[in-house]
């Protein structure tokens, strides 16, 4: 067994080796050792065992815990039971006379004294296992917010963006401008992974991302909504302000010069923009609206191409 993290509880075994010597000492300085035919060595064995046992226990348990309270509590109670074990053990090798009083108390005393300081110490334990385990809790459900990120782009997706618009409803009151949210889609993205693969589509998906994260404030909230289509939620703002941060969106993916992996071209790229400001409480609707307004803007995009 190795004894590495002991460390911290080194004072606390040093202590508890010190007393079993000195009581080994005194016993062999007042007491009378024994020839080897009067020793019964089934109760070496049961008694000695049972003490080595409890000191392994021990150790196992110092090893996986730091210094502190609980654990100077554990040593303490099962160094007494420990303690009154060995005594009881070195009577097997060691008579001693009646007089010797202190003997049968070394053997007695401790005993019930420990076990109740292992009990406490247990009790003790118990309660900071209680406490780890709900802090586990809350960091496996910070894990599992994180599921909610999308792998291509590592923004956030629409279930977080839904709950996040809830959020901000919510918290509305008079005073505060309710939030816009932009739906932007890529302008025939199919297209793109038709002719670069769909490696690159995701390196654009990708950069695309990164570009709308540049162009928002600190406290604007991009998701990737679906496909090629992204989420801005955009706390505070009216619609006129929204509209003015669309078109500075859609500027900005105008003059992105990206270029394919493999080919080394500039692949052209544009973004139709929906906008919607929130009229209701009802974060689906907000969604659906600026939808709609992205469908129409799509609309209006493939007629002027068209033209
Ligand atoms: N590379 C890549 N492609 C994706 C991903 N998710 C969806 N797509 C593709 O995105 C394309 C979206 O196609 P459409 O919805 O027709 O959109 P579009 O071609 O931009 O057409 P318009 O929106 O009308 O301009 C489909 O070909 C999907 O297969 C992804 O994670 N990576």
């Amino acid at each position: 067994m190795s004894l590495t993290g002991l460390k911290p509880h080194r004072a606390k075994l040093l202590l508890l080796a010190v007393i079993a010597n000195t009581t080994l000492v005194a016993s062999l300085i007042l007491g009378d050792v024994k020839t080897w035919g009067e020793i019964d060595w089934l109760d070496v064995f049961g008694e000695g065992g049972t003490a080595a046992m409890l000191l392994t226990w021990l150790i196992f348990i110092l090893r996986s815990r730091p210094a502190g309270r609980v654990s100077t509590i554990l040593t303490a109670g099962f160094g007494l039971v420990f303690l009154a074990l060995w005594q009881d053990n070195l009577d097997e090798f060691i008579r001693f006379a009646n007089s010797q009083w202190w003997d049968t108390w070394l053997e007695s005393v401790p005993l019930p004294i420990g076990m109740l300081l292992v009990t406490w110490g247990m009790y003790h334990w118990h309660q900071e296992q209680l406490v780890i385990q709900d802090q586990l809790r809350g960091r496996e459900l910070s894990v599992r917010e994180h599921r909610q990120v999308d792998s291509v782009t590592k923004l956030s997706r629409s279930d977080y963006l839904k709950s996040q618009i809830e959020t901000e409803l919510q918290s509305l009151d008079d005073r505060i401008v309710p939030p816009s949210l932009l739906m932007v889609d890529v302008d025939g993205f199919d297209l793109i992974n038709r002719e670069y693969g769909t490696l690159e589509g995701d390196r654009l998906l990708k950069v695309i991302g990164e570009l709308l994260l540049m162009n928002v404030r600190r406290h604007d909230l991009v998701c990737r909504f679906a496909g090629d289509r992204f989420a801005i939620l955009l706390p505070g703002t009216g619609e006129a302000a929204a509209r003015l941060i669309a078109s500075e969106i859609s500027d900005a993916v105008a003059h992105l010069a990206h270029k394919s992996a493999v080919q080394g071209n500039t692949i052209p790229v544009s973004v139709s923009v929906g906008v919607a400001q929130a009229k209701s409480s009802d974060a689906t609707e907000l969604m659906e609206r600026a939808n709609r307004s992205l469908a129409q803007a799509k609309g209006a995009s493939r007629k002027e191409y068209a033209a």
